[in-house]
């Protein structure tokens, strides 16, 4: 048997970014690409309405192309970019975390969360993340390369399929929201990500045809990034990350607010919530006698009263336990305190329901590990 002839599987695994998929490409890139393939330009069409309206990668499923055109069009733009490893479900099947294998046997995992009144997957922008946040499981593995805007794009259309199969309890369904809340830092993958984004949102059969308001980016605080987002003209909810409201401790919990520093990050935020009217949602994982103390709280409601005013709203998430963390969750009374205190200030305050924590797929556990 000649090397050309064995099977994929027996090649050694190549890392790097996957090869060129339809859902990288704008309609008109497509239809480009289409061209140059010697194919009609509405064949680009045909395939993106499987694609992304029938939610199929399957050339040999699209019967309403030629056979002949099937095979070179389903190699050049519809190549498998992620195979399931395996699913995990939890919350008694409302929860289920996929850990998917790109091309290169990198691997990532994306989280479906399933809810009376809606469907939200919370998806990965890179493999692995360099901001190196010490209570976070991705954080400590480093970076191991961004994610393609069609790797992003195709955790979304597998995680929409497996709602309209009725693959989680409540049968058939429709997914409805993403969060940009798994592995990496989305805005230090700015460009894919925001192409992601619109293959996303608009409409079929260019794309998912999500709504954008039902697409929340966050951000461990990258204030250009931010910045650079206001003008994008976007509908998407923006997620800041504080975690704390004190430069010296927001030092330690994220290293990155090194470069960014609080005033910074939240002006670069007011500055998207009054572009786009929307109210930012500021991240506060609460860590047991690290970030929880009343007095910071109190901190915390006054600075997004003063900075984010009525765009402000906080959402606290107890932190979930990652391997070898020295770090736990803030007893019950004391996140009720906190939550009071930051409400008194005058800004909203909820907590975030722990999904997923007994599968490792709770926010800040996402490790990517086979096994
Ligand atoms: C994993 S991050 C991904 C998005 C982006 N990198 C960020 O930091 O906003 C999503 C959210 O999970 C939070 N998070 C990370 N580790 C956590 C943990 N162990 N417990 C609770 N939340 C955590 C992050 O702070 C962030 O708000
Ligand atoms: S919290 Fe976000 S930015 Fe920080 S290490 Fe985890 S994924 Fe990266």
């Amino acid at each position: 048997m000649s090397s050309k002839s064995l099977p994929l599987v027996f090649d050694a695994p190549k890392r790097g970014m996957p090869p060129r998929h339809l859902a990288d490409l704008s309609g008109e890139q497509r239809r480009a690409a289409v061209a140059e393939l010697g194919e009609k330009p509405f064949r680009a069409r045909q395939l993106a309405q499987h694609y992304f309206g029938r939610l199929t990668s399957d050339v040999e499923s699209m019967s309403d192309v030629p056979a002949a055109s099937r095979q070179r069009l389903g190699q050049e733009l519809l190549p498998t970019l992620l195979t399931t490893v395996h699913n995990l479900d939890t919350d008694e099947g409302w929860t289920r975390k996929t850990l998917w294998r790109a091309h290169d046997g990198t691997t990532l995992e994306s989280v479906l969360m399933r809810y009376p009144d809606r469907a939200t997957v919370c998806v990965s922008s890179q493999a692995g993340c360099g901001m190196a946040c010490p209570f976070c499981a991705t954080g400590q593995g480093g970076l191991q390369r961004n994610l393609s805007t069609a790797e992003i794009v195709d955790q979304v259309r597998l995680s929409a399929a497996m709602m309209r199969d009725g693959d989680l309890p409540g049968g058939p369904g429709r997914l409805s929201n993403v969060v940009f809340m798994g592995m990496g830092e989305p805005l230090a993958n700015y460009r894919r990500v925001m192409e992601a984004v619109h293959r996303i949102c608009d409409p079929a059969p260019e794309g998912l045809g999500l709504a954008q308001r039902s697409v929340t980016v966050s951000t461990v605080g990258l204030a250009p990034a931010i910045r650079r987002m206001t003008e994008e003209g976007l509908q998407v909810t923006l997620a800041v990350s504080l975690h704390a409201p004190d430069d010296e401790l927001r030092d330690t919990l994220v290293p990155v607010n090194n470069r960014w520093k609080v005033e910074e990050v939240l002006d670069a935020a007011r500055g998207y919530a009054e572009h786009t009217g929307r109210r930012v949602s500021v991240e506060y994982a609460l860590i047991r006698e690290m970030n929880d103390h009343p007095w910071r709280a109190d901190l915390l409601g006054k600075l997004l009263h003063r900075r984010l005013g009525k765009f402000a709203h906080v959402n606290v998430i107890p932190l979930n336990p990652t391997p070898g963390s020295k770090w736990d969750a803030s007893p019950k009374p004391v996140e009720r305190e906190f939550v009071r205190r930051v409400r008194e200030a005058g800004v909203s305050c909820t907590v975030r329901d722990t999904r997923g924590q007994e599968i490792a797929a709770a926010c800040g556990q996402l490790a990517a590990e086979n096994g």
